[in-house]
């Protein structure tokens, strides 16, 4: 026990006091009998220690950006969960992004079903629910790591995955996914919702038939919900959620008739969890029996991540983005040793980059117009086919891709070695949590990751984005740019703060520059972390429109071959327009040029064809110029939120997010005052 007393534990590396934080709190005393109880070394459960490091040493091999550890311990999270899993309570998670919350819950739980012997019935004993199907994948791939360690060592569990997305010929060629005499069987299972929801039986299909039950949850000790408050964000998975709550009310209720206990643990993750939203109570009254706030555990770090060092660039534009973005990916290239005429044959990529739009339509425009340019890019989202996704991972494990395209479809969970830069080329528009997210995809495990955020000044970000972005990026501990300080500082912070800032001649930096890495050949990159002027809207330095054009190569066949396939899987996407036959042939979406905030990608399309009358399929009141074509958007998308009656949700998670309390010396915490929970 580090600390009798029972007082606050610097659990994180992070001595840093400043008394004007945002807002102030006390952190929950932790009571010095709980402290005994964490984790802290995997040797104390010594039955499956080795399985367990030893899985983690490989995965520390295939990545070389990571520490070099002599040995393995429990993260800080893993610590703390630890004894509510093995005394299979509830429990509500929130670390960081990176900090190792899938071992957190694998560990205890796997432990504890082995120590249990074989399952009689074959029902499922735990149940893994995430949010999208790349992350049930990788969870479930993760664990059967896991299970081949145990294997090893004579101790044996099953696991199943269940996702969808393999329509028609695809399915017969998944190799998971298996019933036995027509049911779930297996020790773990991993779902998407919709999955879950649809084997639970009873389940409306889109064909309007009724989903057969398939899945019972009678044995089930664990229900796992990873991504937990994006999973119960309104109206995203709200049916699934409730049908899951039914069937396990059906269970509660027949164990109560024949006087038996139904109590299993129900345990929620995020990098952005907070115990007082109001979804979160919505969902666990829905699935527990009966518990309330008081009988969770909650085990709540703070989300700094010094280890990502994040800039933020200005823009008044699209098409200075745009400029920007084709430098930084430039230069990501030069870091990996390689130019865009070679960047499809590169041998091995040792820094990938993920770009992050908003919308599909950004991100089919921007994939589009990087092939153009000659870069070597693929996308993903949400509505992407399991095969495609299935390349793209292939590609990133294979260090062959520099870079993804993606939506916040990748934002959450992925854990990919390589993974080195982040762009934000749109800020998020709807759930602001997603910044911490994305940023997340990079810096895993204590390795050091860069993140360029793109902020472009107009009357949304004015009002909301800007404060939420400096508020985010001073919890993380990043250095605070001036501009943002000056314009949104007075609305983040206290007025002693504001002015002990004005007075430093520093803008603050709560690490000073040593978070930089040594690796010479990615100082291109790490030099970007300075001011916001490094890649400007002051002109100096970028690229102007025709410099832009004269810089575009012909698309290659097989590239305009794969986007025209990729988007013709796509039912919502199926129109697929091509620009010209003569010129440099563009395939994109009709829809795609629809929205306003893609104008400027239209406008550029127009004068490579000559003439915008070679765009088909554009409304006419969807064109606008350049410089008005992202403004537009973002008030039209600020209308769309009201029409939709959206806007008291948004503004609600807005406050919400602001409510947050962060301890007010940034140290980790962990809250556990409650009454133990009944057994
Ligand atoms: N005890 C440990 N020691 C060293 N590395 C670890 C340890 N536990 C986990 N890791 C590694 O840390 C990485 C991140 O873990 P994980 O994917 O569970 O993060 P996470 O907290 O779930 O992040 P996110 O919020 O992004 O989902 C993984 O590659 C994992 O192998």
């Amino acid at each position: 026990m580090d600390d009798s007393s029972g007082s606050l534990q610097p659990t994180m590396e992070n001595e840093y006091t400043n008394d004007a934080t945002p807002q102030e709190c006390t952190p929950t005393v932790i009571p010095a009998e709980m402290m005994l109880q964490r984790l802290e070394s995997f040797e104390d459960c010594t039955q499956i220690a080795q399985a367990f490091i030893s899985y983690l040493r490989k995965k520390d091999e295939m990545d070389p950006h990571r520490p070099i550890r002599e040995s393995y311990k429990p993260t800080i999270v893993q610590q703390y969960v630890y004894p509510f899993l093995a005394n299979r309570e509830h429990v509500m998670v929130r670390a960081p992004t990176g900090s190792g919350k899938t071992i957190a819950f694998l560990l205890p739980i796997i432990e504890s079903l082995l120590r249990q012997g074989p399952n009689a019935d074959g029902n499922p004993r735990c149940i893994v629910l995430a949010d999208t199907r790349d992350l049930v994948e990788q969870h479930w791939k993760v664990t059967n790591s896991i299970v081949e360690e145990l294997d090893a060592i004579g101790q044996h569990l099953t696991t199943e995955c269940f996702i969808g997305g393999f329509g028609g010929s695809d399915r017969n060629s998944v190799p998971y996914g298996k019933f036995i005499g027509g049911r779930v069987k297996c020790d773990i299972a991993f779902f998407t919702a919709g999955r879950l929801a649809e084997l639970l039986g009873g389940y409306r299909r889109i064909d309007g038939s009724l989903s057969p039950k398939k899945l019972s949850l009678c044995d089930l000790q664990y229900l796992v919900i990873d991504e937990a408050d994006e999973i119960f964000f309104p109206q995203k998975f709200s049916m699934e959620i409730d049908k899951l709550g039914d069937s396990l009310k059906e269970c509660y209720q027949s164990f109560v008739s024949v006087g038996k206990e139904y109590n299993p643990s129900l345990s929620l993750y995020s990098a952005t969890l907070v115990q007082s939203d109001i979804q979160i109570q919505r969902a666990i009254e829905k699935l527990t029996n009966g518990a309330t706030m008081d009988n969770f555990g909650f085990v709540a770090l703070d989300i700094v991540r010094p280890n990502i060092v994040q800039q933020i660039l200005k823009f008044d534009g699209f098409i200075q983005k745009f400029n920007a973005l084709v430098q930084l990916l430039d230069r990501d290239l030069k870091a990996n040793g390689t130019t865009r005429a070679n960047c499809r044959t590169h041998e091995h990529y040792d820094y990938s980059t993920i770009i992050f739009c908003d919308t599909k339509s950004t991100v089919y425009c921007l994939t589009s117009m990087l092939v153009m340019m000659g870069f070597y890019v693929k996308f993903h989202n949400g509505s992407l086919s399991m095969p495609h996704r299935r390349e793209n991972d292939v590609l990133l494990n294979q260090r062959k891709l520099p870079f993804l395209v993606t939506t916040n479809a990748l934002a959450r969970g992925i854990d990919k070695p390589y993974i080195k830069h982040i762009i934000m080329f749109d800020l998020p528009v709807t759930n602001w949590d997603a910044y911490t997210h994305r940023v997340g995809r990079t810096g895993r495990s204590d390795s050091i990751g860069y993140a360029t955020i793109f902020f472009t000044t107009n009357q949304v970000n004015d009002q909301r984005r800007g404060p939420l972005l400096l508020r985010t990026l001073y919890l993380m501990k990043q250095k605070l740019p001036r501009f943002l300080l000056n314009n949104y500082g007075p609305s983040v912070f206290s007025e002693e703060f504001m002015n002990d800032i004005q007075q430093s001649e520093q803008v603050p930096n709560f690490e000073g520059d040593d978070t930089q890495e040594s690796e010479s050949s990615f100082i291109s990159l790490a030099q970007l972390a300075g001011p916001e002027e490094s890649v400007n809207a002051d002109g100096r330095d970028t690229l102007d429109d025709d410099d832009v054009l004269s810089n575009m190569t012909t698309v290659l066949p097989e590239e305009e071959e794969m986007l025209a396939s990729e988007q013709n899987d796509l039912s919502e996407w199926a129109e697929v327009s091509r620009l010209t036959e003569t010129r440099p042939a563009l395939v994109a979406p009709a829809k795609a040029f629809t929205n306003p905030a893609t104008s400027a990608f239209r406008t550029m399309f127009a004068k490579i064809n000559g003439s915008s009358n070679a765009i088909r399929d554009v409304r006419k009141d969807a064109l606008h110029d350049t410089a008005t074509g992202a403004s537009t958007f973002y008030e039209s998308e600020n209308e769309s939120l009201k029409s939709d009656g959206d806007l008291t949700t948004y503004s609600k998670r807005t406050e919400n997010w602001k409510e947050r309390l962060i301890p007010k010396n940034f140290k980790a915490f962990i809250q556990r005052d409650h009454p133990q929970r009944e057994k």
